[in-house]
């Protein structure tokens, strides 16, 4: 520990030492220029081409690569498409800089978060296996680095802290070339995709090109949590263009600068390129994360019986609700079979959000006979509250997605309630067992909220602040257990500290993050060999997350567990993702591993079978062969 930490120390200084030489940017420009008048006639020639290039501190131009260069070294996707100038490019380094300096805090609890994200990056870029190492030893402290609520904010920033490029970026201009752009990537195997259109990331909108961090954050926690090898994974930007205002004007924007696409013709965009990571990868498996709801849903459903694919937003989000909301009855000290006898306040009808619902709701009505009765009072059970208010049938131009969640008119009018209700309203009148949000609206659960759920006919009411990144969350777990009372059970979707409740007792701050699934649900479908990922494969993930915590942990309001156990959770799911696979039929089985023998393993073998198979950051002994 020590050694890494001297490490991280030498880094810190190697900054300083940087930010004193580039106090003045404009002599660094005037030497680039110089440079340029000098050398720019005489060829240099190159032995190497694609990533080598960008890797090699000597030849590499990063974003000023022209588009005729990166065609003829094989460049094309492995950047983002905007091609920059020098100038430009420091610019956006001296604009990073100053930002750094006086700019670089995410709130209170840790204003030197994005300082810690460049100096981890580095290391990241320098030292796969050392980064790794790191970051597994103190996944606790660095996951709010690398991933919500850090990654937020540097996606955010992303055109001034874009160095290297990590991933694939394939852009509309690139249409027609996917099927062969995808050999420019050098590995020869790639286990795990994480694709994003940059549409919406986290609680923060559109952000473009620069939604790729959210790629990368997802990955570095597929390797550090599901011990997925680093050489095998793949973060993919699919720019499609932006309707980012902001975006579209500035001059430092690295993404394609138009309006998105959209209609058959963006459809066409995804098709190719799943087209061609599965002709490349033909076992690959694709997690969509943050496209905007209107694609989520229609993508998830045109490839899920094709394709090994899932939708993290729509899928691992329900399954860790799931997971949360059987913890929230138990927390009551009542059976998980009780649970369709929860009233559930949902705020916030997006792909999170109806993911949500749907998933609650099937689970309530197999808890009820599974039948077609049971699947219609389990309906009952929901109330949601949009940006409009309480959606009712009268609602007008209704998404389809959220129609089945409609309250009908003369049930919400017995109610007292009415079409487009505040949230408040509907907290007074409905008493819930639960509150949850998935809204991306800050502070949501206001005062006058928070206030009406006081009147919840629960014994222990639950507040899931499930939005990201912080400044996004509903409510803090302060206002939470000083407004509603130290009774109630808290989980949000980033981290925040426990609370002091002041009598010796603290308020559990549960971390309810699709984090706890999207690994396990990943490595489980690879190492099943699984050619899609069922229902039931989904569902066998969430039963293992809410059976893993202790009866008394629950009872003491942990129902999630912390991320220092993210490894262990994550093997126990995928364990469980195999094993409903092979219930299922579906496991083709992985390398030495056939279907026949996945069949005959039992319950603690498929265990050891998954812990076998994670890849640990240590380093191996090279030998040098020649070509
Ligand atoms: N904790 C976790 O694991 C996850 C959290 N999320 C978070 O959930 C949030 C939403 O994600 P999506 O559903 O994809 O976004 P979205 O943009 O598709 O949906 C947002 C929904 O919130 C509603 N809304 C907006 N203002 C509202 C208001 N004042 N009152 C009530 N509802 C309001 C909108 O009408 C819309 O239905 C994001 O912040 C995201 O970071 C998403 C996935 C996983
Ligand atoms: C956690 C996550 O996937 C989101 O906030 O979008
Ligand atoms: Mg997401």
């Amino acid at each position: 520990m020590s050694n890494f930490s001297n490490q991280i120390r030498a880094s810190s200084s190697l900054i300083k030492r940087l930010k004193q030489r580039m106090t003045n940017p404009a002599a660094l420009m005037q030497a680039t220029r110089h440079f340029t008048t000098l050398e720019g006639h005489r060829p240099t020639i190159v032995h190497k081409r694609s990533l080598d290039i960008l890797h090699d501190p000597w030849f590499n131009k990063g974003t000023a690569f022209s588009m005729t260069e990166r065609d003829r070294l094989d460049l094309r996707g492995l950047l983002p498409p905007n091609v920059m100038t020098s100038e430009q490019q420091i610019q956006r380094f001296a604009a990073d800089l100053k930002r750094l300096e006086v700019q670089a805090r995410d709130g209170p609890s840790d204003p030197y978060a994005l300082a810690k994200w460049r100096i981890l990056n580095r290391l990241h870029d320098r030292n796969e296996t050392m980064y790794y190492q790191v970051l597994i030893a103190n996944i606790e402290e660095y996951a709010p680095i690398v991933y919500t609520p850090t990654v937020g904010l540097v996606c955010q920033n992303y055109s001034g802290l874009f160095r290297r490029p990590r991933g694939m970026y394939f852009s509309a201009e690139d249409r027609g070339e996917m099927m062969s752009m995808v050999y420019n990537w050098p590995a020869e195997q790639v286990d795990m995709i994480v694709v994003t259109d940059g549409s919406r990331i986290l609680g923060l909108g559109d952000l473009g090109v620069q939604g790729i961090g959210i790629a990368i954050g997802k990955l570095d926690l597929y390797v550090a949590a599901a011990g997925i090898n680093p050489q095998r994974v793949l973060p993919v930007m699919i720019d499609v263009g932006t309707n980012n205002e902001k975006l579209l004007k500035d001059p430092l924007y690295l993404g394609l600068q138009e309006h998105r696409l959209d209609g058959d013709e963006y459809i066409a965009v995804i098709d190719e390129f799943m087209e061609a990571v599965f002709t490349r990868w033909p076992h690959v498996i694709v997690q969509f994360e943050d496209f905007q709801s209107k694609w989520a849903f229609k993508l998830l459903q045109r490839y899920r019986n094709t394709y090994r694919m899932f939708n993290d937003d729509v899928q691992g989000t329900a399954g860790v609700a799931i997971a949360g909301l059987l913890g929230a009855v138990r927390a009551q000290g009542r059976p998980m079979i009780d649970f369709p006898k929860q009233k559930i306040v949902v705020a916030g009808a997006g792909s999170a959000g109806i993911g949500v619902l749907n998933a609650a709701r099937k689970t309530m009505a197999r808890m009820l006979g599974n039948n077609e009765s049971a699947f219609e009072s389990a309906g009952r059970q929901f109330w949601v509250v949009d940006a409009k208010g309480l959606i009712t049938e009268e609602r007008e131009n209704i998404d389809p997605e959220a129609l089945p969640f409609a309250r009908k008119v003369k049930e919400a009018s017995r109610q007292g309630l009415r079409e487009g209700a505040s949230l408040a309203e509907v907290v007074r009148e409905v008493k819930p067992d639960v509150l949850l949000g998935l809204s991306a609206v800050g502070g949501l659960f206001s005062k006058e909220v928070l206030e009406a759920l006081k009147g919840s006919t629960s014994t222990r009411p639950a507040i899931f602040a499930m939005s990201n990144p912080t400044k996004n969350a509903e409510c803090t777990p302060e206002e939470a257990f000083s407004i509603v009372g130290d009774n109630i059970l808290f989980a949000s979707g980033s981290p925040f500290q426990d609370v002091d409740l002041g009598n010796g007792h603290i308020g559990h701050c549960n971390q309810g993050n699709n984090m706890y699934l999207f690994p396990g649900i990943g490595l489980g479908t690879l190492l099943s060999g699984s050619r899609i990922i069922s229902d039931g494969m989904l569902q066998a993930a969430a039963e293992c997350l809410a059976e893993y915590m202790a009866e008394e942990e629950v009872l003491n309001g942990i129902i999630y567990p912390s991320t220092s156990r993210i490894r262990d959770i994550t093997k126990e799911v995928a364990a469980a993702v195999v094993k409903e696979a092979i219930k299922e039929d579906l496991a083709e089985g992985y390398r030495e591993m056939d279907a026949r023998e996945l069949q005959k393993l039992s319950q603690e073998e498929i265990v050891k079978y998954v812990k076998n198979n994670m890849w640990s950051p240590d380093y191996p002994t090279l030998v040098y062969k020649r070509d």
